[in-house]
């Protein structure tokens, strides 16, 4: 019996172009990507090559895209509006360079919010986050706000919010760019453990090839197309 490629994400051609001053900057120019569930893949390229372009096209965050995009058997293209928030809220996790948490809520309110929006109920949802926190090592931490962490601290309780609603595919810009070396290599480590763990998909843009190197695979951007 031949078992069926059930990818969490297709891209096949996906184009996507900037205009600038009367001119177009065409960014990605055909892009065929897929990722399996469970899969944690790096994407390399220099500055500018388009990796955050990617993965806000793939993150349905902007259109403008040729091509197709499909998110666990979705195609993007025929989403309106509410059905593209639908898929990002359930099935996709986003960590950035910067965290961009609720200054004004603790760290464990921050990774219960998404799961109240989504529909879940406390204090379920606050179990879960709780237990998010705890494995990212951060389980005497719960109700400090933003302010009062480390860096470090933030990014790891971005990481718990992206896996809050267990997505089947977490899509990270940067996500230790942010950080000094040595925490950046800790932080990742504990950011691959958990979406492991969890049997999250990730497709994670760096800059950092060593660090890379600890993903499944890797996928290289180079002149609008991945190597
Ligand atoms: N909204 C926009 N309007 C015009 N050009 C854009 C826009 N967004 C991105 N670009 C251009 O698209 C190209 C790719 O940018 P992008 O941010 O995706 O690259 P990147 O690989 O993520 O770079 P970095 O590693 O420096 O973050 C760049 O030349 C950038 O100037």
């Amino acid at each position: 019996m031949t078992e069926t490629f059930d990818p969490v994400l297709q891209t096949t051609g996906l184009t996507r172009s900037f205009e600038q001053g009367g001119q177009t900057i065409q960014v990605l120019r055909g892009v065929d990507l897929a990722i399996a569930r469970g899969e944690i893949v790096a994407l390399l390229g220099p500055s500018g090559s388009g990796k955050s372009t990617l993965l806000q096209a793939v993150g349905l965050l902007e259109g403008g895209f040729g091509g197709s995009i499909r998110i666990a058997g979705a195609e993007a293209a025929q989403l309106d509006s509410h059905a593209r928030t639908i898929v990002r809220r359930d099935t996709l996790g986003f960590v950035y360079q910067f965290h961009h948490l609720l200054p004004d809520f603790t760290a464990l309110e921050n990774v219960v919010l998404p799961q109240l929006v989504a529909g879940a109920e406390r204090p379920a949802a606050d179990d879960r986050a709780a237990s998010l926190l705890t494995a990212l090592g951060l389980g005497h931490r719960l109700t400090h706000r933003p302010s009062q962490l480390s860096g470090g601290e933030q990014q790891r309780v971005a990481v718990a919010r992206a896996l809050a609603n267990q997505p089947a595919l977490v899509l990270a810009d940067e996500p230790t760019g942010n950080l000094d070396e040595a925490t950046a290599d800790v932080v990742l480590g504990e950011f691959l453990r958990l979406v492991r763990h969890e049997g999250t998909a990730a497709l994670i843009a760096t800059h950092n090839e060593r660090l890379a190197e600890k993903m499944d695979r890797v996928v290289r951007l180079h002149e609008g197309h991945l190597e």
